[in-house]
């Protein structure tokens, strides 16, 4: 630990949204009235498809825009009405934002001129952020003379020489290449570990939210879908849209039939017995599915894709494609009739209607 870790870790403040609203225009509310708790020192996963309110979330924290209705409070502190820079945050932009024409030194450095800061103090600020990113040879260059990765350190650097309580990124990794973005992601997480700062992470990118993540909110068209730990919203989804959005590939979805003793698929097909009457969908996930094994469903392959680590095959069951994770490189010829058995402590219910889960109605739940 060095002095800016401890200053930072000290400073990490809860965000607590209530009741937050936002429209762009009176026609319709891209957030409805929101209500969720940032914890202090967690980093939190804000996940959802293009358009879904995300980037609008984070402005709102950080002051970008302004809130429609609601309170933010950071710290214990109504923040909504305050500009950006006395709010606490720090944001970290997919464009990096960072001024060309200044060296990476004073580009780590410039909020703290523009707040006054002595110099001699100035230098040890950043040289210490320098030292923790490894920035500390690069402190001369131009920002055009670097990496993406090394760019992408900078603007981190930038944002949290500050010590700020609360650390806001919207898609900081989306610019770099898959190789980049996986080294960068080691980083973040590592970083998170040393410094310990209330951080906000917006993405639609699953991998980085399962990885990073102490908490995933997930986001559907402005609506909270679910918000908890990666483990609990891979194993335990609460709505066929969080369901279908994790995973990949994702959790196969069927329309399924009670008739108050068995579930079937529509094709007439019993899945599982179950006392319930009426419509519902089962979720089950490609890696759960046993095939080969002799097993009452009938399916036929319609093709398979090698992926090196495992295979995956797609068939068509009742209707609906389902896709069934096997050993990489399993012995089998498209156009086979296969058997597959869902096992019941794998299933997932949910509600026809609302898409919600039915926790407890079978398996895993
Ligand atoms: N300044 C604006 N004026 C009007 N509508 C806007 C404005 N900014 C965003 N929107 C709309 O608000 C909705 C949410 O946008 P937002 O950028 O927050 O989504 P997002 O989840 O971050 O999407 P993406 O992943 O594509 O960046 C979208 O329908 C968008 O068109």
């Amino acid at each position: 630990m060095n002095a800016i870790d401890t200053a930072i870790r000290a400073a990490a403040s809860s965000i607590a949204l209530k009741g937050v609203t936002k429209s762009y225009d009176a026609a319709h509310q891209v957030i409805p009235p929101m209500d969720a708790e940032f914890r202090a020192g967690e980093f939190t996963v804000v996940l959802g498809p293009s358009g879904c309110g995300k980037s609008t979330l984070l402005q709102m924290i950080a002051g970008l825009e302004r809130v429609s209705g609601g309170a933010i409070v950071i710290g214990g502190r109504e923040v909504q009405n305050l500009e950006p820079k006395h709010r606490g945050c720090a944001m970290v932009f997919q464009n990096y934002a960072l001024y060309p024409h200044m060296s990476v030194f004073d580009n780590v450095a410039y909020s703290l001129k523009v707040a006054g800061m002595p110099k001699p103090e100035r230098i040890e600020r950043v040289e210490a952020v320098a030292r923790m990113l490894g920035l500390s040879e690069l402190l001369a260059r131009r920002p055009s003379q670097l990496s993406g990765g090394q760019r992408q350190r900078v603007a981190i650097g930038r944002a949290i020489v500050r010590e700020p309580g609360v650390l806001l990124f919207d898609e900081p990794l989306s610019n770099l290449d898959a190789q980049l973005r996986h080294d960068m992601r080691l980083e973040l997480a590592d970083l998170h570990r040393r410094i310990g700062a209330t951080t906000a992470f917006v993405t639609h990118d699953q991998v980085e939210a399962m990885t990073l993540a102490d908490r995933i909110l997930i986001l559907n068209k402005g609506r909270i879908e679910q918000f908890d730990t990666p483990k609990a919203i891979y194993h335990r989804p609460a709505s066929v849209f969080v369901a279908k959005f994790i995973g990949s590939p994702p959790m196969n979805v069927l329309p399924v039939t009670g008739d108050g003793s068995v579930l079937r698929l529509a094709d007439g097909q019993v899945v599982v017995e179950a006392p319930l009457n009426g419509n519902f969908v089962l979720g089950i996930r490609p890696e759960d599915i046993v095939f080969g094994t002799g097993g009452p469903l009938k399916a036929r392959l319609r093709y398979r894709e090698d992926l090196g680590s495992h295979s995956v095959l797609a068939a068509d069951l009742a209707g609906e494609v389902v896709r069934v994770a096997t050993p990489f490189g399993v012995d089998i010829a498209e156009a086979t009739d296969l058997s597959l058995s869902f096992p019941q402590a794998r299933l997932h219910l949910f509600d026809a209607a609302t898409g919600r889960a039915l926790p407890g109605a079978i398996g895993a739940q």
